[in-house]
């Protein structure tokens, strides 16, 4: 573990600053900072961009720096125009880092003399003033030799890197959700649907250990397109609705292909949609599908209750695929899912 210990910051001057070394901390790989002066604003500030852009990144302010530095129990680094050149020294810090959690202190205005006494290694980044959100970058990718670029964040927000423009995916909290649907004028049939297959669907989610913020949003999104038609192409116009917003590509999926237990391509194109692929693959997928299968309006219905009805429309095939997947989903939650239906009734009621 990596922490960073930020000294001698103060609100009121060094918010802009101090944000940036703990932004830089975040992106280039460090676990968490401490901030010596309390600062609630900062906490914030961090906490709202870790929970959007993912990553497990902590803030505390108001801590005690020299025993937080000097209990310490690991590799201290002091980063100081004063100290020996990162070049000649990085090695050494990584061998004696090897299965160790590292501390990496900067300084604001003047870093009291103590911070260098109490440092295994005071590490200049070349030896000329600059600023400690320059010398916390280049230690850390030193550090890590690039590697800390590489780091995949799932979060809320994903950035699409383009060679030209911006392009931000979203996951979308119940809230935001909520907002989309109205703005598409979603009416009650679909708000009151929806809302049953999204209780169902977490709690298939949760026994069988899915991805909640994509079964959330998946589930309370999957009908959108009924703004645009109620026929089989409901799904497409959802999913290009959702495209269109830039939500994100896992949830567009689960939109996309929530019909039944999926579309083969065959059917598909004899139902007229474009060549899409319409076969549920991801877990999340599935569940969204099959809470779907299992929701007749806004009631909880039976494996049976779905079959029953497939098979009086003559859609035998499909109605074993979804027999199938129920199978498949059961085993995975380790209960039947018409058992989990049942306690989604009794909760609701
Ligand atoms: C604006 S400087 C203040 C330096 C101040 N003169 C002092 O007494 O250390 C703030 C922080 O930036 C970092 N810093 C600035 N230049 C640096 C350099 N060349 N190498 C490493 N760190 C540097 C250090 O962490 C320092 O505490």
């Amino acid at each position: 573990m990596i922490t960073v210990i930020r000294i001698g910051h103060r609100p009121f001057r060094d918010k802009r600053i101090t944000t940036h070394v703990a932004l830089v901390s975040r992106a280039f790989g460090a676990d968490r900072i401490l901030v010596d002066e309390k600062d609630e604003t900062l906490e914030s500030t961090v906490n709202r961009v870790t929970e959007n852009f993912g990553g497990n990144f902590s803030i505390k302010t108001g801590i005690n720096w020299k025993k937080e530095f000097k209990d310490f129990n690991g590799v201290k680094v002091n980063l100081s125009m004063y100290g020996i050149n990162v070049d000649d020294r990085i090695d050494a810090i990584r061998e004696s880092a090897k299965g160790k959690d590292v501390i990496i202190l900067v300084g604001a205005e003047k870093v009291p003399i103590d911070a260098y006494n109490i440092a295994d290694y005071n590490i200049a980044i070349a030896n000329q003033p600059h600023s400690e959100v320059s010398a916390l970058a280049i230690f850390l990718d030193r550090f890590y030799e690039g590697k800390e670029l590489e780091k995949k964040y799932e979060g809320k927000m994903n950035v699409i890197p383009m060679d030209n423009g911006k392009m931000v995916k979203f996951i979308p909290d119940e809230q935001q959700c909520m907002k989309l649907l109205y703005g598409e004028k979603a009416d009650e049939r679909i708000i009151e649907h929806v809302t049953t297959v999204y209780k169902l669907a977490m709690a298939i989610g949760k026994y069988a250990g899915a991805n909640m913020e994509l079964i959330r949003a998946g589930a309370l999104l999957h009908d959108i397109g009924r703004t645009k038609t109620n026929g089989i192409g409901h799904a497409v116009a959802g999913a290009d609705i959702l495209r269109e917003k830039n939500i994100d590509e896992a949830i567009v999926r689960i939109v996309e292909k929530h019909t039944g237990a999926g579309i083969l391509p065959d059917e598909a194109k004899k139902l007229g949609l474009p060549d899409r692929n319409y076969i549920q693959e991801t877990l999340e997928e599935k569940i969204v599908a099959q809470a779907d299968n299992l929701v007749s309006g806004k009631k909880i219905v039976t494996l049976s209750d779905t079959v029953n009805s497939y098979h009086l429309k003559g859609l035998d095939e499909p109605a074993e695929r979804i027999k199938k997947l129920h199978m498949e989903l059961s085993s995975i939650c380790g209960k039947d899912l018409d058992i989990i239906g049942k306690e989604v009734i009794m909760e609701m009621n």
